[in-house]
């Protein structure tokens, strides 16, 4: 398919592999050495999980893992495993789809990329290049420096605040380079090996965080994570907050390098479809604007995510580590990356029901965040001390009014809200833009499940006070 003034190729409907390896950078076609690095890296993996398999938690020796209900989560070792394949597989089978003619969100990908296609040391530079980038903003003297929650050992680490600021150096930066003859628009074709290089970089990353973990003091790890299986352990994540000197990697990795790579492909996208069809479609405009205000909205509220079970309860794992640098750039710009392929008539009517929907979504995940926020910096503040409260043993209280009294996660409504809102652009007559809001309703639900164990660990008879005046989850009268 060529239209407009670019070219678009879109697979499954009569273009090859080999086309598209020739569109995927000059490296790509060189492909003798990275096909044994594939070969190596499938080799270390599988030891892994041999290792992993052969090493099942025994009754003796191995520390018993620390959920609140003392058993594992995610389905132990067996669970973690079949996750670090299908996590970055469905990712590897999105990205094809989205591309595709029939862009079938349950049917076989159009095709099965080879290590051509999928290995460019290119895109790995890339990768840690943008790495790098980051890092070094995040070097830069902060407006404000936060106090994380208590530690085991009672102290309080410090997370430099800088991260909006960090955003706008970016953007600044992607502006200038741009104008100068930056090739975003190129990007769109080097998802696939950009995509396999962030996962190759996770996993990297991953195997050093598990390795300095076994140095670090007890009481640096996290409660799940510690169940001496290596499998799991390294899925979850063994130590809470690994840092050199002040460089806090999880925290890092949370907010910054995933979230803005994801707002940066769904430009690249937007500047395609600029130069495919003469100008960005409304639908693209909506998707780009909305995912925007998000990562905006996440980075400018930074100091927030200190208290997310991210940092306070997880350690810093594969999970993690390809979820934050993978999964989020590549996986949530999926709307963007249909559209580009798929574009989808949308009249200023619908559109306006779209942006009503996004901005409900917005007003109750905004809403009830900031009342939790800030009634947990200060009970006393004016905008929060009328609401009512149920006292815990451990002197924190439960809001049981406002947003916490209409349902127990109202914070994941209005995100879900949003995820409905961010696929409608994409029109109804494809699943597939869908896959975020499935994908995240079961995240959200089984978050929540987690959560609800943590804070019955915490606040006991308490908690079932606050369940049973507040008996739903997440939607009122129906979860
Ligand atoms: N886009 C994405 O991929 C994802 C987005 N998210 C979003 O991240 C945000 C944070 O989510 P998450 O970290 O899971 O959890 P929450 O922000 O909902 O935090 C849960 C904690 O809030 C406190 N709490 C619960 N109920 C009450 C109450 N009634 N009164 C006062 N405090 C209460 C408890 O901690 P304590 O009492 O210790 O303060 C509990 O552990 C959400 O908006 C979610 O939608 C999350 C995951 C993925
Ligand atoms: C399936 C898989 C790979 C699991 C890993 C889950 C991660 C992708 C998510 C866990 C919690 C997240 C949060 C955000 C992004 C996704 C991950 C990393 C978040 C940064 C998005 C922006 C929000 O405003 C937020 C800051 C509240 C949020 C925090 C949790």
């Amino acid at each position: 398919m060529a239209r407009g003034r670019g070219r678009l190729k879109i697979l499954g409907q009569g273009w090859s592999l080999s086309e598209l390896s020739a569109e995927t950078g000059a490296d790509a076609a060189r492909s003798d050495p990275p096909r044994h690095r594939a070969h190596l890296l499938g080799v270390g993996v599988g030891c892994v999980f041999l290792t992993g398999f052969c090493e099942l938690p025994t009754p003796s020796g191995a520390k018993t893992m620390a959920s609140p209900q003392g058993s594992l989560e995610f389905g132990g070792p067996l669970g973690a495993a079949a996750l670090m394949l299908v996590l970055p597989a469905t990712m590897f089978h999105l990205l094809l789809v989205a591309r595709s003619g029939p862009a079938r969100l349950l049917g076989p990908p159009p095709y099965l990329p080879g290590p051509e296609a999928l290995w460019s040391p290119r895109a790995l530079q890339l990768v840690l290049a943008w790495l790098g980038l980051q890092a070094a903003l995040y070097l830069l003297p902060a407006r404000k420096v936060a106090e994380g929650q208590e530690l085991k050992n009672k102290s309080r680490l410090r997370y430099p605040i800088n991260g909006f600021q960090a955003l706008v150096v970016t953007t600044l930066l992607v502006g200038l380079g741009v104008s100068a003859g930056l090739p975003l628009d190129a990007l769109p074709e080097m998802l696939l090996p950009l995509a396999f290089a962030a996962t190759l970089t996770a996993f990297v990353f991953s195997l050093l965080l598990y390795l300095k973990a076994l140095v670090a003091p007890a009481s640096a790890l996290a409660p799940g994570g510690n169940s001496g299986n290596p499998i799991y352990d390294f899925f979850l994540g063994r130590e809470l907050n690994p840092r050199i000197s002040s460089f806090d990697f999880k925290y890092f990795c949370e907010l910054r390098p995933g979230l803005m790579a994801w707002v940066l492909i769904n430009l690249a996208l937007l500047l395609k479809e600029a130069e495919l069809r003469g100008s960005p479609s409304l639908a693209m405009w909506l998707v780009n604007g909305f995912q925007l205000l998000y990562v905006a909205d996440a980075l400018w509220h930074e100091e927030a995510v200190l208290t997310t079970m991210d940092i306070t309860h997880d350690g810093f794992g594969f999970m993690l580590a390809f979820g934050d640098l993978a999964w989020v750039p590549f996986t949530y710009s999926l709307q963007a990356q249909f559209l580009l392929y798929h574009p989808q008539p949308l009249g200023l009517p619908m559109a306006s029901v779209i942006c009503l929907i996004n901005a409900i979504g917005y007003y109750v995940f905004r809403g009830a965040n900031s009342q939790k926020n800030t009634f947990r910096k200060n009970p006393s503040d004016p905008r929060v001390a009328d609401l009512e409260t149920i006292p815990t043993a451990t002197g924190r209280q439960l809001l049981v009014s406002g947003w916490w009294g209409m349902v127990r996660h109202p914070n994941y409504l209005g995100d879900l809200i949003m995820a409905l809102a961010w696929s409608l652009p994409c029109g109804v007559s494809h699943l597939l833009p869908y896959f975020y809001l499935f994908y995240f309703t079961a995240l959200l639900v089984h978050r929540e499940a987690r959560d609800e164990q943590q804070c019955l660990q915490k606040y006991g008879l308490a908690w079932r006070e606050y369940c049973k005046r507040v008996p739903y989850r997440i939607l009122p009268y129906v979860y």
